[in-house]
């Protein structure tokens, strides 16, 4: 295979530093103005003031642009871009139980498929390339990564209210998704185990999941404290609130990512940060649902890894992870009365470099560095949203912009989006068949 060079030039670079030491908030982002960064095939090779041209395939100009990380997002379910206004202003049980759960029992390989595609869409134009993904038909979703040239971390979500025949089903879904795709497509997708949670999955798989993920050395992905009754639920099961159960089945460790964790005890943080437990905060879908806010700035303290996620957009209701930055700051300020909660450095770090630590990637994407895949976007600075640029980029990428003002997404050194065009999929028929695929679906709940 030939080598490609690709090099960005006289950019504003703004990065976090991986300090490679499980410290996840104390380094500064670098802010540096007229830097070059050279891509060679998948990598960044270089970044410096001065880089030349010479056999250099492709050049892209980064004045007026700030180049930065592309965004991770450590949780959504990517097929449910089928399901977008399909139930609003609900509670989490009445949203699933009524309306969602009916909906997905119409679902199939090809419509996840779709969802998936819609999703990815949406994400390269808002700026993310690496989401962690928990549904059904994971297959199908796989193959959408796989097309589409984002980096995934996948799960087949594992629901089995103590059925033993769907737990044996469900561990044989997660066993072949691991087995067909964990590692594959350049080493874009990794599988992680999904135990939905611990009130739709039982004590005997989720010991299970935990025997296997050590087995196949992959992560678990879990839905954990979202709200007030399913914490009621376990305790009036085990008397135990549901960290202190999963700590008591051995089930924790620093390979479980934690979706949400709205209600936590003080205990639970204990249990958390010696378990080096990461978690995936929420804040666009904990607020829609109205399930509560979580205690991240008392993470933050103790030195947790917090990533950000979106959820679905069936309760978000988008995958743009700009919006979810200044959700997730301005909620942690309103709720602890300080102006200082979750300033926007520690934003764009759980936006970038502890995603990639949540999903165990930290040594390949997160930050902009010599060595590590070319996951990077370059933001529009020659935009109202950005203007003035005299003034903090960084304040700007938290509090003003969205992911409309992203031009140029790049994922394993491809361009999947250029000058605000799509290098993937078809946008317009993906879209019909969307409205068409939706229409049918939707009949269940009349
Ligand atoms: C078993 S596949 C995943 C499953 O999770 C459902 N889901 C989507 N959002 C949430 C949420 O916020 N809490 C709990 N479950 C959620 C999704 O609809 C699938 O059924
Ligand atoms: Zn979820």
């Amino acid at each position: 295979m030939e080598t490609k060079y690709t090099l960005i030039e006289n950019v504003n670079l703004i990065t976090a530093i991986d300090s490679k030491d499980n410290i996840y908030w104390n380094d500064d982002l670098i802010n540096e103005k007229n830097i070059s960064v050279l891509i060679e095939n998948d990598k960044i090779a270089e970044i410096s003031s001065k880089i030349s041209k010479s056999g250099i395939d492709k050049v892209i100009d980064g004045n007026d642009k700030l180049l930065m990380p592309s965004l991770i997002n450590t949780h959504t379910h990517s097929p449910m871009n089928l399901f977008r206004g399909l139930a609003d202003d609900l509670e989490l049980d009445t949203w699933l139980n009524e309306y969602v759960w009916p909906v997905e029992s119409g679902l199939n390989g090809d419509l996840c498929y779709l969802g998936a595609q819609i999703a990815i869409m949406e994400m390269i134009k808002s700026g993310t390339t690496c989401f962690s993904d928990m549904y059904f038909f994971m297959d199908y979703v796989a193959k959408a990564v796989e097309d589409g040239g984002l980096r995934a971390v996948l799960s087949n979500g594992m629901i089995d209210f103590s059925d033993e025949e769907k737990r044996k089903n469900e561990f044989k879904e997660s066993e072949n998704l691991i087995k067909k795709w964990n590692n594959k497509s350049d080493g874009r997708i990794k599988v992680f185990f999904g135990p939905h949670s611990p009130i739709t999955a039982s004590k005997e798989l989720l010991t299970g999941v935990r025997e296997k993920a050590n087995k196949y050395d992959v992560g678990i992905n879990i839905h954990m404290n979202e709200t007030q009754k399913e914490i009621e639920n376990i305790l009036n099961q085990y008397n135990m609130r549901p960290f202190e159960y999963l700590n008591e089945i051995g089930f924790l460790d620093g390979d479980v990512l934690a979706a949400h964790c709205v209600w936590l005890s003080d205990n639970e943080i204990d249990i958390i940060k010696e378990k080096d437990i990461k978690v995936s905060y929420n804040p666009g879908s904990n607020m829609k649902l109205a399930s509560g806010i979580a205690p991240i700035s008392d993470l933050i303290e103790k030195n947790i890894c917090v990533s950000l996620g979106s959820d679905g957009v069936a309760s978000n209701n988008n995958l743009d992870l700009f919006e979810e930055m200044k959700l997730a700051s301005l909620l942690q300020k309103v709720d602890t009365l300080n102006p200082k909660s979750l300033t926007a450095e520690q934003t764009i770090k759980m936006a970038t470099i502890n995603g990639a630590r949540a999903l165990g990637l930290e040594n390949e994407i997160g930050s902009i560095e010599i060595g590590k895949k070319a996951d990077m976007i370059l933001v529009n600075t020659n935009s109202i949203a950005m203007s003035p640029s005299v003034n903090s980029l960084i304040s700007h990428l938290v509090y003003s912009a969205n992911g409309s003002t992203v031009d140029t997404t790049i994922c394993n050194g491809d361009i999947l989006m250029e000058n605000k065009n799509l290098n993937v999929f078809n946008e317009e028929e993906s879209l019909k068949n969307l409205n068409l695929a939706t229409s049918k679906l939707k009949k269940v709940l009349n």
